[in-house]
């Protein structure tokens, strides 16, 4: 269910000084639930601003928990950004989260069965929802979460566009896991197999971590492409740059979303955190140079974990990031109209 921001919540979050103004005290939430659709279309903000922290999809994946741990600091970090000459916050509305935190906090994944449902909740929730804001012309920008969500967004983008489209994804993984129980790793299988994604394109796909009959299923089909994070950074036979653009060259056809998976950068906390990875300024220009594009039309930001670190910076850490992210691309995007 859909918990809807206040403005006493949004309040709380923010620390005001005096002659200085945070994005906090800028960005619009809505009155009342009541008329929910109604004031959400009258709404001015061109981005919507969601949260689904939930770490179920990559429980269900194997993986380490705590997906659900990095929205609620990424937000605080975001509402407190100065906006000054770079960045106002009056085109932006802070909806609220998908609420799954009861069932989060006591879900272990040792029934397939349970854990296939409730990844499916979410995905119908999050992609009904997506499909709403994107049919009135709004962009939403989605904080995870699993990688599982990638499902959701994707499905309200082609619902809404009434055609299949499609994405960029910045990730050490391809999430073309088989079309087993819904998790995290087959968010993309899932959305190509229900025929909600054309062309996808993988940006940094780690050797190590690949199967080979993921490699012989792209190799079959033509509308997926992919880089390896060896070529461009290790081998160095290709440049992030000329990357860039074949990826872009590949999906501006037709509207597409961009998905940041935080587990290709090295050391950041997240489910499948990794000593060898992308930097934080690469993710930042990715998501400038994708922000930029007119058929640009989703961000996703997925897999942060700070509890996985047992630091309490880490969720400061973790929030500042991703909120750095939110504003490269709030930036790219207004500048480019
Ligand atoms: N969204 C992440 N997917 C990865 C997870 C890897 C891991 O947790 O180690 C995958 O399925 O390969």
């Amino acid at each position: 269910m859909l918990h809807i921001f206040t403005q006493n919540d949004i309040n709380d979050l923010v620390h005001t000084r005096d002659g200085e103004t945070k994005l906090g005290e800028t960005v619009t939430v809505l009155d009342d639930e009541k008329d929910f659709f109604e004031e959400v279309e009258n709404n001015t903000s061109k981005f919507v601003l969601i949260g689904v922290p939930e770490d179920i999809g990559v429980k269900m994946n194997g993986g380490k928990g705590g997906a659900h741990t990095s929205f609620f600091p990424a937000l605080q970090a975001f509402l407190n950004t100065q906006e000054n000459q770079f960045i106002s916050g009056k085109d932006i509305l802070v909806l609220g989260y998908l609420d799954f935190l009861e069932t989060v906090e006591t879900f272990v994944a040792d029934d397939p069965e349970k854990g296939d449902y409730l990844v499916k909740q979410i995905d119908k929730e999050l992609s009904e929802l997506i499909h709403f804001v994107v049919s009135i012309g709004k962009t939403p920008i989605v904080i995870g979460g699993g990688h599982n969500n990638a499902y959701g967004n994707i499905k309200g983008l082609s619902t809404a566009k009434k055609e299949a489209i499609n994405v960029v994804n910045l990730d050490a993984h391809t999430d073309l896991r088989r079309l087993e129980e819904r998790h995290s790793g087959n968010g993309f299988s899932y959305a190509i197999h229900d025929g909600f994604l054309d062309h996808y394109f993988m940006f940094g796909l780690h050797e190590n971590y690949t199967p080979q009959y993921i490699f012989e299923y792209i190799h079959d089909h033509i509308n997926i492409e992919y880089n390896m994070f060896e070529e461009l950074e290790i081998y160095q036979s290709t440049s992030f740059e000329r990357e860039l653009q074949r990826a872009e060259n590949f999906i501006q056809e037709k509207p597409f979303g961009v998905e940041i998976d935080l587990d290709c950068i090295q050391y950041f906390p997240s489910s499948a955190m990794t000593p060898s990875g992308f930097t934080p300024q690469q993710a930042r220009k990715f998501v400038h140079h994708f922000g930029k594009n007119k058929q640009v039309s989703y961000l996703h930001i997925c897999e942060g974990a700070p509890t996985v670190m047992n630091e309490p910076i880490a969720a400061t850490q973790v929030g500042k990031f991703i909120s750095y992210l939110i504003t490269d691309f709030l930036k790219a995007k207004s500048f480019s109209g």
